[in-house]
């Protein structure tokens, strides 16, 4: 199976990575919120420190691929694909007039010899002086013309792209190419959309669970494959309820679905925990992080299969987290260590720079941001193996070692 993903602990085999580029030079303090970040890092520092994470997870015997990789092979196959793609993505950035697009189309085609550079390109951004920009007449035949400056970017950068874990997600031996909630991440999603469409390795062998077009958002950082039979779904602000519906009737509606039971988990609206995944992950068999701010307002649903071919049965489940888990997963005693510990200040400190996002590579064996020293030294007292990645500028994109790696294949 090209997609194995039935567990958030066994082995990984095969990740799914994004070396951050120079789409995160072109980020500014005025477009940082739109762009959802809350600092501009340095692109050298996070570079070395994506390139720290990813030997690791070679060093533990699991192989890294690239999504600039696999997207260069997409449009190797030929000059139609090539192209398809570069009009989408030209529109899809907002570019509408004819002159601009086939500006930028000629502009794109200079690395037609290396279609990595081409890939590369499309995530960083274009501004107008790339283009060969002059200033307009004083008097022209366009106002967008004559108000443009050299700067402006005619194409938005693509900053969060090092985040593979959300514009797509794999569920079983399926895929959710997801639809994004902020504008600027539903751009990602068509590298997605053309390697599940069209990469020998992935196309026509991958269940495809929700697409891009959907009406729904919902994103990779709320889907927890729990295991092969249950799946955890965050309600969040990246996550609407109607996209769970509509995940799981597509999951349901395949007879021979091994998932059984969807777990929907309600988690506040807000910017630090914008997915499950950023307050909740599992490390091993019995044990998972969690951030102690969501311990009270969770409400967690059961969706099973109804009585109709297309109906759902959902129930409001009226228990502490640590009973549902041990019933869906049937674990006797299941343990959930605080981010942060007892401290309150040290939780939320830690919480907001990805202290409870881990990303599990064996049971009991996890990769964590080094800066989160106090959660660290927690999981080690619980007997867990702490493998710490430099964090100083990755973690100002608000996304931890979950956030920044998509499992392909797990044991
Ligand atoms: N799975 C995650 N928690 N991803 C974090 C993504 C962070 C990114 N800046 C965003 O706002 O979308």
């Amino acid at each position: 199976m090209v997609i194995n993903v039935k567990s958030e602990i066994r082995p990984l085999k095969k990740v799914l990575l994004h070396r951050p580029g120079k789409e995160l030079e072109n980020l500014t303090p005025d477009t940082l919120d739109r762009l959802l970040f809350d600092d501009i890092p340095f692109l050298e520092v996070a570079q070395a420190e994506h390139d720290a994470f990813a030997q690791i997870l070679r060093d533990n015997g699991v192989e890294v691929v690239y999504l600039e990789d696999l997207m260069a092979d997409v449009l190797n196959l030929s000059d139609e694909i090539r192209d398809q793609f570069l009009y989408q993505w030209i529109k899809e950035a907002g570019v509408s007039t004819r002159k601009q697009t086939e500006k930028i189309y000629q502009f794109m085609l200079r690395h037609n010899d290396n279609k990595k550079e081409m890939v590369l390109k499309s995530m960083e951004g274009i501004v107008l002086r790339e283009l060969g920009w002059k200033p307009a007449n004083a008097s022209t035949d366009s106002l967008v013309d004559l108000m443009n400056t050299p700067d402006k970017l005619i194409i938005d950068p693509m900053p969060n792209l090092y985040f593979t874990r959300d514009p797509f997600a794999c569920i079983g031996n399926g895929v959710s190419v997801n639809r994004m909630y902020s504008q600027t991440r539903n751009r990602e999603t068509i590298y997605g959309e053309y390697i599940f469409k069209y990469h020998p390795d992935y196309k026509d062998k991958v269940d495809m669970l929700y697409n891009r077009y959907e009406q729904y958002h919902v994103e990779g950082g709320d889907i927890l494959n729990l295991n092969d039979k249950v799946l955890a779904v965050g309600v969040s602000q990246r996550t609407e309820p109607a996209a769970v519906e509509v995940l799981a009737k597509n999951i349901f509606s395949n007879k021979n679905a091994v998932i059984d039971t969807i777990l929907a988990f309600d988690i506040p609206v807000s910017r630090a925990f914008m997915h499950l995944d950023t307050v909740f992950t599992q490390i091993d068999v019995d044990k998972f992080t969690v951030h102690p701010g969501i311990l009270g307002p969770l409400v967690v649903y059961e969706i099973k299969r109804g009585e109709g071919s297309d109906e759902l049965a959902v129930k409001k489940i009226e228990e502490k987290l640590e009973t549902i888990l041990e019933k869906y997963l049937g674990i006797d005693k299941i343990t959930l260590i605080k981010c942060g510990g007892e401290d309150l200040i040290a939780a939320q400190r830690e919480q907001w720079n990805d202290g409870s996002n881990t990303l599990c590579i064996a049971p009991g064996k996890i990769v964590t941001y080094q800066r989160n020293t106090v959660t660290n030294k927690l999981l080690r007292e619980y007997n867990v193996n702490v493998l710490e990645v430099p964090s100083a500028e990755l973690s100002r994109g608000r996304g931890g070692p979950r956030c920044m790696s998509m499992p392909l294949v797990r044991e």
